[in-house]
């Protein structure tokens, strides 16, 4: 089928059966409908438009095949924004990759506007084909002369591993790729768009940052002007705008590219999904995750090292990752916040990797200690079995509990997050009081807290090369004219997703799903789910 242009039927398909359950799940895609022979179709594409907040796309109008869709076969792209929506007589260049040594045997150079990544990749026969994206890479008409291209790079939020081969594959890319010179880092996050000094990028100047943690453009919180921000973007001459940050930091780019389209300026605005939290939804999973698993390794075994060779050891490890949703618990022995693909999916798969931890608490599986079925009995029946325990406990489980004890007001960072509680220090005191008080059993307690470790550390292999492929996906949508979109795999296939896509929802474990179930099966430890029984 032709995603670029379906025909009256697929939109008829995608009203009635779409509808009903999300209306994230449309998609606005002018390029779909053939708007002269079907004006009634119009105004449903405008209805969509209102309902998802997407944005329709003219851009493959120029490559759009006159073959109608098949049939009603479920098929819906939820499309990124494109410059020529607002500029539709912007010219086209030839895409300078045509004459690129590193492709010239590419047998496919350019990705088709045919091209899309599934959302749902298990599917049951004879179901609607169901959501897709744009998929990344480069097109073979670019929007941009490279001489004319003035690009900015700004790092927002926390640190994660790997920001700087992002920096460093997008000023290598633009200038390898596409011959762009003029590169400027902002440096300090958004604010340092009207309050800081930019400075120059340049392959050279980049060439080993990814050796390093941290991001060599500095970063922060708070601060987004999206009024200030344009104007700055345009009294420098800015055209392309990469924006590197987590769920916060894409919310302040999907302004930008609103502002920027209010404006009518020729500018496209890229968004590089980047947490350690991993709440970004619908990527596979943020970059930096992978080497923040391993580094929470180290404290795990340290914790583990310890506990065994004390009697009845305790080992608690706090992994960080915050949680904005609701806040359920926490746990003991080793405490390491897993986010799904990021914090409290660090404790989640770091304890995985470990197989040393005995068990692992996270916000989504809220924990009680004491009674049948609490922790405290599973961590005595553990003493008994084998004299030590490891607990791996997320930093944002068991914050109930914790504000409770402490009768804490919530704080919140310059950006509007939640301050976390201190979990660890809680959940080791109360199982230290159990022991001594209640059991009189004298217990080793070691609690270990690698907080900022986990994020401060260069990127790994995995890493590095996931930051590349990331880095060039944004560069060649930023030259092809899409903006407003961030890029990141789904499916393991690179994607242009709509920046609102990623900040609706945020992600969390699902307890439903079988890989909690892998996590419980593995460590043996308790579920928690008959805490009802106890109240
Ligand atoms: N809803 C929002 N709209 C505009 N900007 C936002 C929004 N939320 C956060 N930001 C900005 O994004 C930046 C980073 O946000 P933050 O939540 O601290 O980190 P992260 O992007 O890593 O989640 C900050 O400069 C903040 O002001
Ligand atoms: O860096 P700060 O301000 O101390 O904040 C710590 C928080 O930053 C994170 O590491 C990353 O959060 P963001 O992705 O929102 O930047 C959280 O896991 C943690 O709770
Ligand atoms: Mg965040």
């Amino acid at each position: 089928m032709d995603i670029s242009l379906a025909s009256s039927q697929y939109y008829q398909f995608s009203l009635t059966k779409s509808l009903p359950f999300s209306p994230r799940f449309h998609t606005p895609l002018r390029a779909f409908t053939n708007f002269s022979s079907k004006p009634q179709i119009y105004s449903f594409h405008s209805r969509k438009s209102l309902i998802t907040g997407c944005y329709p796309s003219t851009a493959q109008t120029a490559d759009q095949s006159t073959t109608p869709a098949d049939d009603d076969d479920g098929f819906i792209l939820e499309d990124v924004p494109h410059l020529t929506n607002f500029l539709p007589d912007l010219p086209t260049y030839p895409n300078p990759l045509e004459n690129s040594q590193a492709y010239a045997i590419v047998k496919n150079t350019f990705v088709s506007s045919e091209d899309a990544v599934a959302y749902q990749i298990v599917v049951k026969k004879g179901s609607p084909r169901g959501v897709h994206f744009r998929r990344a890479g480069p097109r073979e008409k670019v929007y941009f002369k490279p001489e004319e291209v003035r690009a900015c790079i700004v790092t927002c939020g926390g640190l994660c591993p790997g920001i700087n081969t992002v920096i460093r594959e997008i000023v290598c890319g633009l200038n390898y790729m596409y011959g762009v010179k003029k590169i400027l880092g902002i440096e300090g996050g958004y604010s340092g768009f009207y309050s800081r000094n930019t400075t120059e990028l340049t392959p050279k100047i980049v060439n080993d940052i990814h050796k390093r943690g941290g991001t060599i453009l500095q970063t922060s919180r708070g601060g987004h002007d999206t009024n200030k921000i344009v104007d700055n973007i345009q009294d420098r001459g800015i055209n392309q705008v990469y924006i590197i940050g987590g769920d916060g930091t894409q919310k302040g780019a999907a302004a930008i590219y609103k502002e920027v389209e209010r404006r009518g300026l020729h500018v496209a605005v890229a968004g590089i999904p980047k947490t350690i939290d991993n709440d970004i939804a619908v990527i596979d999973k943020s970059f930096g995750f992978d080497t923040a698993v391993e580094e929470a390794q180290r404290a795990i075994n340290a914790a583990h090292v310890e506990v065994e060779s004390v009697e009845n050891g305790v080992g608690i490890v706090k992994l960080m990752g915050r949680y904005s949703g609701k806040y359920l618990h926490i746990f003991l022995l080793i405490f390491i916040e897993l986010h799904f693909w990021s914090l409290r999916f660090i404790a989640m798969f770091a304890t995985l990797a470990n197989r040393d931890v005995d068990c692992c608490l996270i916000p989504e599986s809220p924990f009680y200690l004491e009674g049948q079925g609490g922790l405290f009995e599973f961590i005595q029946h553990r003493l008994k079995e084998n004299r030590h325990v490891v607990i791996v406990v997320a930093e944002g489980a068991g914050q109930e509990y914790v504000s409770n004890a402490v009768n804490a007001i919530q704080e919140k960072d310059a950006s509007g997050n939640k301050l976390l509680l201190d979990i660890g220090q809680w959940l080791t005191q109360k199982i230290k009081d159990h022991f001594a008080k209640v059991k009189k059993v004298p217990i080793n307690m070691k609690y270990i807290d690698p907080t900022y470790m986990i994020r401060a550390v260069p990127s790994n292999a995995y890493d590095n090369i996931y930051c590349t492929l990331l880095a060039q996906s944004a560069v060649h949508g930023a030259m092809a004219g899409y903006s407003g979109f961030t890029v990141g795999p789904v499916n393991s296939r690179h994607a242009y997703i709509p920046i609102q896509r990623v900040t609706e929802a945020t992600n969390v474990v699902e307890l439903t799903d079988r890989m909690w179930a892998r996590l419980l099966a593995s460590t043996n430890q308790p579920t928690f789910l008959n805490k009802s029984e106890q109240d």
